[in-house]
């Protein structure tokens, strides 16, 4: 199997976007970043979850990496995809938000299976943000087997469209500001 099978690939990002410039206060490389909210299936600390951890790496790239159990089964002892695109929506969200300060939401998340991906594997993830278009932020990842520099399993790109943080409170818990603050009471912006 080669790292670079031919694939059709439409461009990316899909229309002319600007450079994503790292906000400001956006955290620096070697910053191991913090659980966005406790209840998340992709950071946070409930039980079944994926329990996933980000650090920021060098040029603005972020690093997570996702271990295959026996509960992430699709067939037997391979990891089932969809729980693989799980966490690389998770790395990508961490990627836009943490980067770019910007409350933001998956519009689009299109991902390539290269490699299967065996129980007991870990994906070792870089996701990176690509181009800003307005609302609209432009990411992708890649995840490699077993190493940093193993081979690529999984690629994805995604669409995420900022959002005012009403998206939370009227769409999902009208709490939803409290939730998160209880999670992460320094974080920027959701302290009014
Ligand atoms: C989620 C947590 C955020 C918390 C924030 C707090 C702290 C953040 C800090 C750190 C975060 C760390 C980690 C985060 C980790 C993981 C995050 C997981 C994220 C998710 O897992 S989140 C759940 C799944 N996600 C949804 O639940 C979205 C449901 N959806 C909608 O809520 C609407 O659909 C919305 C808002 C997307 C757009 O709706 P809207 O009405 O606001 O805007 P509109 O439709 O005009 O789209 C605007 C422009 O985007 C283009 N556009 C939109 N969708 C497109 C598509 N699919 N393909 C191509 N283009 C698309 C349009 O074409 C238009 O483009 P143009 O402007 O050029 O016309």
């Amino acid at each position: 199997m080669s790292e670079e099978r031919p694939r059709q690939r439409t461009p990316w990002p899909p229309v002319p976007t600007e450079p994503p410039t790292p906000h400001a206060q956006a955290p620096g490389p070697g910053t191991k970043l913090q659980v966005h909210y406790d209840e998340c299936f992709g950071c946070g600390e409930l039980d079944g979850g994926l329990h996933m951890r980000s650090t920021v790496g060098e040029h603005a790239h972020v690093h997570a990496e996702f271990t295959v159990t026996e509960a992430h089964q699709g067939a037997p002892g391979l990891a089932h995809g969809g729980l693989l695109a799980c966490a690389f929506d998770e790395a990508l969200g961490s990627a836009v938000g943490n980067l770019l300060q910007r409350p933001a939401v998956t519009g689009k998340l299109e991902t390539d299976f290269l490699r299967p991906v065996p129980v007991g594997s870990t994906l070792f993830i870089t996701a990176k943000l690509d181009g800003t278009a307005g609302r609209k932020i432009y990411a992708s990842a890649d995840g490699r087997l077993d190493s940093a520099d193993g081979p690529i399993a999984v690629r994805a790109r995604a669409l995420f469209v900022e959002v005012a943080f009403e998206h939370f409170t009227s769409h999902g818990y009208a709490d939803a500001m409290e939730r998160f603050r209880r999670t992460r009471p320094q974080t920027w912006d959701i302290n009014p």
